[in-house]
């Protein structure tokens, strides 16, 4: 049976984005069931932020479409209390404490104000920044701020959550804490599109996995289908996959650097 727009969380028909001559994204066509955690692995350049940003709406595609829940990413409206979205440098107000930032963004996405004291204290609890909440956001450390910016991402208990490098900076205990909470969004029905260059995060969380290389979507399936089909032999692991299936197609590339 077709899958409708009900099953797929993300849809994506030949999408393609160029920047002058530069082609950062083409033909790419995803249907990301909903309540999956998507892998998007790729490596520097290849493309990631281009796609996060057009999934989101940020950018607009030069030609295809991008659909989410159903709702073209046009509609930014629409969208905006169906997503979250932690891009790779978080918008923090300095002069904000993390308390008063994380109050304004759920003002903002319409989050009634017991239900957000409730939540934003209870994420506080869980990545251990209570006791910084009512300091000045400038005076933050790096894993402060990423974990401020996660939380700020889902505040508004979006349906579809995309998240760019979410481990960034952040010391083992505080990774763990976003992982689970990566996991229980998903277990609830979340689905969660996932770029990192950390692999055993994917290989740990993800359910399905997409590799892009130039631009271009190389690698897709489960993590174990990914695995098999680069065949690396003895050593099975995602990062032999991850090189496989890119350097397959480095001969391709107009210049390496290598
Ligand atoms: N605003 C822009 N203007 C011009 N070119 C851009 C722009 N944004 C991205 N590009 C180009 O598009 C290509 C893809 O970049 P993108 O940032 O999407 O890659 P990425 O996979 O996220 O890389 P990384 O892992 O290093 O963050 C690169 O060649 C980049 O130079």
């Amino acid at each position: 049976m077709p899958s409708t727009d009900d099953d797929i969380a993300i849809r994506t028909t030949d999408l393609r984005k160029t920047y002058n001559s530069e082609v950062a994204v083409e033909r790419l066509s995803l249907a990301i069931p909903t309540g999956t955690v998507y892998g998007f692995l790729g490596p520097n350049g290849a493309g990631k932020t281009t796609t996060m940003r057009l999934l989101t709406g940020l950018t607009g595609p030069t030609s295809g479409s991008v659909r989410v829940r159903g709702v073209d990413v046009t509609d930014r409206r629409a969208l905006a209390s169906r997503i979250g979205y932690l891009p790779e440098t978080p918008p923090l107000y300095e002069e904000f404490s993390a308390r008063e930032q994380l109050e304004y963004v759920a003002d903002l996405r319409d989050v009634p104000q017991d239900v957000a004291r409730d939540r934003i204290d209870g994420y506080l609890d869980r990545f251990d920044l209570r006791g910084d909440a009512d300091k000045r956001i400038e005076a933050y450390s790096k894993g402060m701020r990423q974990k401020t910016a996660f939380v700020q991402s889902v505040l508004h208990d979006p349906d579809v959550l995309f998240l760019d490098e979410p481990t960034s900076g952040l010391d083992p205990r505080a990774a763990r804490a976003i992982r689970r909470s990566i996991t229980a969004f998903a277990d609830r029905g979340t689905t969660v599109f996932l770029s990192t260059h950390i692999l055993p995060v994917v290989e740990a969380i993800a359910d399905a996995v997409g590799v892009l290389f130039d631009g271009r979507l190389v690698a897709e399936g489960t993590p174990e289908e990914v695995q098999n089909r680069a065949e690396t032999g003895a050593s099975d692991s995602l990062e032999d996959a991850f090189l496989a299936v890119t350097s397959d197609h480095r001969s391709d590339a107009p210049h390496t650097g290598e």
